[in-house]
């Protein structure tokens, strides 16, 4: 357990949203298709603080996530030569015995975040600016996990869940590209000063979003279309992937050539489109998710799509293509307040052709049980549409509706009454649908 966070040193805190594909599962992992990702209002914030070491301390950086159990992640940083840039090891806590280190508590995106992001301002400011001892404490807004656990404060905005953050059930909003967003812009906004980086300036913003990318996908271990990442910076857009060869440069942390290659990378053309002009939600309506308990894996969904698109060049290009026009209608619909009947069209389209590429390709996209739900679903007052988002699956979904109480009351009634008839756990979640990207929080007005 670590201190608790002293207002006081507080020096940035940055939040970033998560996330919703509303439309464009798979096609999105092609650059030459598009898919429509909302920001969600439940945010990931990371709060910096600058600390005096403690005698054992000089080189030493905290992480931690006080809403979990045991998860504070201590770290001794050093230079590596040879453009190395930071490295970062886990070490033990403060004033503990070495023997604490637990063996099975790495936490890779923090990790890897942090040995890109310091390496980068290392090799950027060409080591003028000093890494100091510092602390960043994460705080995720409770939408992220089904609450399992009790909260032990409950007047507190941030839920404690009483377990492991590898025990917690995630909802799907995308954590990890929330946290690594945040976490990044944090450290930049922590170490260096004003005038060489502000998340106002939109060529910093860029090398946010660059930064965040590569170390989101290298603390995951493969390359995804980033969606998630580019919404968690740039908030709700239509978004056209990076090409993945741009990472391929990068040794790993810890060896010659990693800072300049991370620079390097960071500040080459990158061929990404983040197109928020196209997209708004109307006045009056959210977006709202459904947290199913079940479970699926994305990267398994992904192979059987992209075996099934290799075999079926023809048929998958021609549902891929629709798909893709229902991406731009649907985006059009929304943003031109069509009304809901043709917001509704625009909407349906898309649940059927992802239904149809899994039945294709033998992947549960809308699953039998998802079909059932959102066929009943829709037929509630005030439900214009709904989706299976991302890659779709049995444990979430999407539905546009009227913001007002009554269609919610009964969004939620419909919600307690399919949960007991079908034997299932549906629950609508409190988050909605944002436009807003990463962002420096007030910390004199920040809401704990
Ligand atoms: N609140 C948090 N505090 C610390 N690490 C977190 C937090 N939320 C997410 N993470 C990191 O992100 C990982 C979850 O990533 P992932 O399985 O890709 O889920 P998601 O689909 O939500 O991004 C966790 O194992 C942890 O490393
Ligand atoms: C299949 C995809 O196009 C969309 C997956 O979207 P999800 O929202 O389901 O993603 P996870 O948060 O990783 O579970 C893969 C991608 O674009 O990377």
């Amino acid at each position: 357990m670590t201190d608790k966070i002293n207002k006081s040193e507080i020096t940035r805190i940055v939040s970033a949203p998560g996330k919703v594909l509303l439309a464009g599962g798979y096609i999105v992992l092609d650059p030459n298709y598009t898919g429509l990702v909302f920001g969600l209002s439940a945010r990931i914030h990371v709060v910096a603080q600058a600390v005096n070491p403690h005698p054992e301390g000089s080189n030493r950086i905290l992480v931690d996530s006080p809403q979990f159990d045991l998860d504070a992640w201590w770290y001794e940083y050093g230079s590596v030569p040879e453009n190395g840039g930071i490295k970062v090891t886990e070490t033990h806590a403060e004033g503990s015995d070495p023997s604490s280190l637990r063996p099975n508590s790495r936490n890779h995106f923090v990790e890897t975040t942090l040995n890109y992001v310091l390496s980068y301002i290392s090799h950027k400011t060409n080591d003028s600016v000093t890494i100091t001892p510092a602390r960043f404490s994460i705080v995720a807004d409770n939408d992220y996990y089904s609450s399992s656990g009790t909260s032990t404060v409950s007047n507190s905005r941030f839920k404690h869940l009483g377990t492991t953050i590898s025990k917690a059930n995630k909802t799907g909003l995308g954590s990890s590209a929330a946290l690594v967003t945040s976490l990044t812009g944090a450290i930049l906004t922590h170490y260096l000063p004003a005038s060489r980086f502000s998340l106002s300036n939109p060529a910093d913003l860029l090398t946010l979003h660059n930064l965040a990318q590569a170390a989101h996908c290298a603390a995951q271990g493969k390359i995804g279309s980033g969606f998630d990442v580019a919404s968690a910076v740039y908030g709700s857009c239509i978004y056209r992937r990076f090409s993945p060869s741009l990472l391929k440069s990068i040794p790993a942390p810890g060896t010659a050539g990693f800072a300049s290659a991370v620079a390097e990378t960071v500040h080459k053309e990158w061929d990404h489109r983040t197109d928020k002009d196209s997209t708004a939600l109307p006045r009056g309506y959210a977006i709202r998710m459904v947290d199913v308990t079940g479970g699926t894996q994305t990267v398994s969904m992904v192979k059987s799509v992209n075996a099934w698109r290799d075999g079926n060049p023809d048929e998958s290009g021609k549902l891929f293509g629709e798909l893709q026009k229902c991406v731009e209608g649907l985006a059009r619909a929304l943003k031109e307040n069509k009304g809901e009947g043709e917001i509704g069209r625009a909407m349906r389209p898309v649940r059927e052709l992802m239904k149809r590429i899994g039945d294709l390709s033998g992947t549960p996209i809308e699953p039998e049980s998802q079909t059932k739900m959102l066929d009943a679903l829709e037929g509630v007052e005030g439900v214009v549409g709904s989706v299976v988002p991302g890659a779709g699956g049995y444990d979430a979904a999407a539905i546009l509706v009227r913001d007002d109480e009554e269609t919610i009351n009964r969004v939620e009634k419909f919600l307690e009454g399919w949960s007991e008839n079908e034997g299932v756990k549906a629950k609508l979640l409190s988050v909605l649908g944002e436009t807003e990207g990463v962002r420096v929080e007030d910390s004199a007005t920040f809401r704990w």
